[in-house]
């Protein structure tokens, strides 16, 4: 099973993902990792990394100074090279759980190799990609993956049938 999630900002596509894994832990030996903002007072300050099996968490991105950049944020590209260094060691899982392939994570080379060498090797996969995104390596995942644009309406029903689909 390869499948793209993908929609508009803000849509439920971490949250799927997150369903899915609670759904089969304990069953599958599902690895990866989500992207979920980090608030302070209730504003968007950055984003972060969660490892699902560890809950390890790394900083992607903090509104501020410094480089590579994507829009007002900073990105880590030192805690990609760790999450890229994960990756590499999800290659025996029976699901791997990607959130998000984006256009902050693409910053990083380690991280973009470290996603080849997946779509290489596995065939298990679900990847959340960026809506509008034109980096080879999202144009690659859109031609080889089934791609399923999420909605508010189909976003339960997504959950369903990707579970259906690991069972069978
Ligand atoms: N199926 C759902 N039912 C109810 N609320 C939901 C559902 N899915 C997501 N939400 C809510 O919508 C908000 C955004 O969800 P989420 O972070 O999963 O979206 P996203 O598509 O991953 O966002 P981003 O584009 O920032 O990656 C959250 O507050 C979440 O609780």
């Amino acid at each position: 099973m390869r499948v793209a999630i993908t929609g508009r900002p803000g849509v439920g596509k971490t949250t799927a993902c997150l369903k899915i894994y609670e759904r089969l832990r304990g069953k599958k030996d599902i690895r990866g990792f989500v992207t979920r903002e980090v608030r302070e007072k209730g504003v968007r300050v950055g984003f972060e990394i969660v490892e699902l099996t560890t809950n390890e968490t790394y900083v992607l991105a903090r509104k501020g100074d410094g480089y590579p950049r994507v829009s007002k944020y900073r990105v880590f590209v030192e805690n990609l090279e760790i999450v890229a260094s994960r990756i590499a060691g999800y290659a025996n899982a029976d699901l791997v759980i990607l959130d998000e392939v984006g256009p902050m994570e693409l910053k990083s080379r380690s991280f973009v190799d470290a996603v080849e060498r997946l779509l290489d090797s596995h065939e298990n996969l679900l990847l959340t990609v960026h809506y509008r995104s034109t980096h080879p390596l999202v144009l690659r995942i859109k031609r080889e993956f089934e791609v399923v644009e999420l909605t508010p309406e189909n976003r339960d029903r997504v959950v369903e049938e990707v579970l259906e689909r690991l069972d069978s």
